[in-house]
């Protein structure tokens, strides 16, 4: 067994390690810096994999992966075949739960821990949840009904007072004043028995003790919230100091019930720039970075075009759950009156969104893809079925790159387009998501604008904005020999296989088909009417997308042509760069025009055919 003193040169170590490493691969930084102490204990004090230690949103859990054999593969962090960013079941029985996404830490394992009394068996399971994800409706929905069934489990709460943002609301106000708090878990100890000897005599007295004792309690025992949500509260303990935590986390290990442990630490922790400014430092790019383009990315134009029309239009408030570095940065600072971080809340975000909306105001709920999955029944029962104007400002749509599969934007067409009375737009360039969001805010029901992770193209941004027809696509390229139906980043890809195809004597037809929903139905059946072999081309499930769209139209109109469904496979697409995915799943200019090539073919074949037959 290593000593206190030991704990500490070995964090020391890890820390340098991680500052190396991370700066070099890229990473979550800040978030991993400040638990090393922390998961150095937590591995000292239990015993994983038998004891289960189950992260929240995981992307702190590097510490936990060097600790558990796989230090080695640092070099190869977050990269295409290389070790994931997140905790995954299938990289290590160490990782208890699969993760990434905030606020599910609590309830897998409180249901670790009830299987573990259902079996008889006797081992632990820690949670450990930071400020920010404490925020999510689901951890308290897990506190609960933990404290009801009070089962033997730790939750540690890693307080930082970040989520990626300074960390917002009234449960983070409640946890500043804890942090403040002079008492740690003995003395609340000593105050209840303290308060257990108050007499009471008499039922009016017995009454007014009662409720002086209530007084008492709820103004001097701390962490009364978790307490009286049936848990018992220890800390708070500063989280730099292994040997306090050590110490902490013995004690909590021979309680029954449920136990949370508040923890005190510090995002950045030992690196200057990101102790000062651990937002920006939250997660950055490894040394290696791509060559920087001369076009902003969509974000920032998504950002700057929402507030030139906020400015023009007083009804626009932008609503995010604990992502303003998703666009909103300039608008929280030229608007923070019209600005809310609801913290990593999807679900009330989007209901909010349709509470505003129903008063005339003009919502947009700023969101990645893969965040939006949390509040589909918000979407559907609280705005869509009300046809409430509230706007999705949709991030991420599309492959992400190196968070993999838990962060993949690879579902919204598909699960949006299923809602009725939902517009999907998406632009094939960056000027064009400025004319998509001015038009989102002349229409009169909800309507989601999605954009990819990506830099834009480089097109002229100082025009003015155009109302783009809902349900029209746009034609860039006459062609007669095949068309290429493509959405968002994958029209520049599919006007290069064009140029491809030309090359080869054949001649392609591009479609921006801009709108997943509506689709535009006359230029399809036009299309169909040419007799073209067609190629949907999207970077989302082909199952529920854009192909399923088209492909349904076709048969529901009894149109008989033939589609080739281009996009993402049916199975979860892990981390990777973009362009290495984008090869993996077939999404490249080279692939579209062998399949191009290989229609084009079966075609001519099947022409040749039947005029033989005809000719007989
Ligand atoms: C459902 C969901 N929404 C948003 C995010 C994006 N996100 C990742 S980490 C993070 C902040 C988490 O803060 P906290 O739990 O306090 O961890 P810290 O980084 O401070 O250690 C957010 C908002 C997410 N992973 N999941
Ligand atoms: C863990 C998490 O959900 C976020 O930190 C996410 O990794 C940010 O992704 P971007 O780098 O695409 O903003
Ligand atoms: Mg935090």
């Amino acid at each position: 067994m290593l000593t206190v003193p030991e704990l500490e040169t070995l964090s020391k170590e890890i820390r340098d390690f991680l500052v190396q490493s991370i700066t070099s691969t890229g990473g979550h930084f800040g978030a991993n810096l400040g638990v090393v102490e922390l998961s150095v204990a937590l591995h000292y004090v239990f015993n994983s994999p038998v004891d289960r230690i189950v992260w929240d949103v995981g992307h702190q859990a590097y510490v936990h992966k060097i600790l558990t054999g796989r230090k080695e593969q640092f070099p190869t962090l977050r990269q295409f075949h290389g070790l994931a960013g997140f905790p995954k079941r299938s990289e290590s029985p160490h990782d208890a739960f699969g993760v990434g996404h905030a606020s599910t830490s609590i309830s897998a394992a409180l249901g670790m821990a009830i299987a573990r009394d259902l079996r008889g068996e006797s081992h632990h399971v820690v949670a450990v949840i930071g400020d920010g994800a404490m925020t999510g409706g689901m951890a308290f929905e897990a506190l609960n009904h933990a404290g009801h069934l009070k089962k033997r489990l730790l939750v540690i709460l890693n307080d930082n007072e970040m989520s990626i943002s300074p960390n917002v609301g009234a449960v983070s106000h409640y946890l500043t004043r804890l942090r403040a708090d002079p008492y740690y878990g003995k003395l609340k100890t000593e105050f209840e028995s303290l308060l257990k000897r108050i007499p009471a005599f008499g039922s009016r007295l017995a009454n007014t003790a009662e409720r002086l004792k209530d007084t008492l309690k709820y103004a001097m025992v701390p962490g009364i919230l978790f307490e009286e949500l049936g848990f018992s509260y220890f800390g708070p303990v500063p989280g730099h100091d292994v040997g306090q935590v050590i110490q902490l986390l013995s004690q909590a290990k021979e309680m029954e019930g449920p136990v949370l442990l508040h923890v005190v630490t510090q995002k950045g922790k030992g690196y200057a720039s990101a102790e000062a400014a651990p937002d920006k430092l939250h997660s950055i790019g490894g040394a290696v970075v791509k060559p920087k383009s001369s076009a902003p990315s969509y974000t920032s134009v998504f950002g700057k075009t929402l507030v030139d029309l906020a400015k023009k239009d007083e009804r626009i408030v932008a609503v995010t759950a604990a992502m303003l570095n998703s666009g909103l940065n300039e608008f929280v600072t030229e608007f923070p009156d019209r600005c809310f971080d609801v913290g990593i809340a999807e679900q009330h975000a989007a209901t909010l969104c349709a509470g505003l909306a129903t008063t005339g105001m003009r919502p947009i709920f700023s969101v990645y893809s893969t965040f939006l999955q949390r509040a589909y029944d918000q979407v559907i029962h609280d705005i869509c079925i009300q046809k409430l104007p509230v706007v999705f400002a949709i991030d991420r749509a599309g492959l992400v790159g190196p968070d993999g599969e838990t962060h993949q934007g690879a579902f919204d067409a598909a699960f949006l387009r299923a809602v009725p009375n939902l517009t999907i737009m998406m632009p094939k360039d960056e000027g064009e998501l400025r004319h998509m969001l001015y038009t989102a805010f002349t229409l009169s029901g909800p309507v989601a604008v999605r954009f990819p992770r990506e830099d834009g193209v480089g097109v002229p941004l100082d025009v003015p904005y155009e109302t783009i027809p809902i349900g029209k696509a746009e034609t860039l390229r006459e062609g007669k020999d095949v068309a290429l139906l493509a959405l968002g980043p994958m029209v520049a890809i599919a006007e290069n296989a064009a140029l491809m195809l030309q090359d080869r004597g054949i001649s392609a037809h591009v479609v921006n088909m801009r709108f997943v929903k509506p689709i535009d139905e006359d230029a399809l059946r036009e299309l169909a009417l040419r007799n073209m072999p067609m190629i949907t081309i999207e970077e989302g499930t082909v199952k529920g997308g854009l192909g399923s769209a088209v492909l349904e139209y076709f048969a529901l109109q009894k149109l008989s042509c033939t589609v080739y469904p281009l996009g993402l496979p049916d199975r979860f697409i892990e981390h990777g760069s973009r362009p290495e995915l984008l090869h993996q799943v077939g999404l490249t200019s080279e692939h579209i025009a062998q399949i191009a090539i290989s229609l084009v073919e079966q075609q001519q074949g099947q022409k040749w055919a039947n005029r033989k037959t005809a000719g007989r």
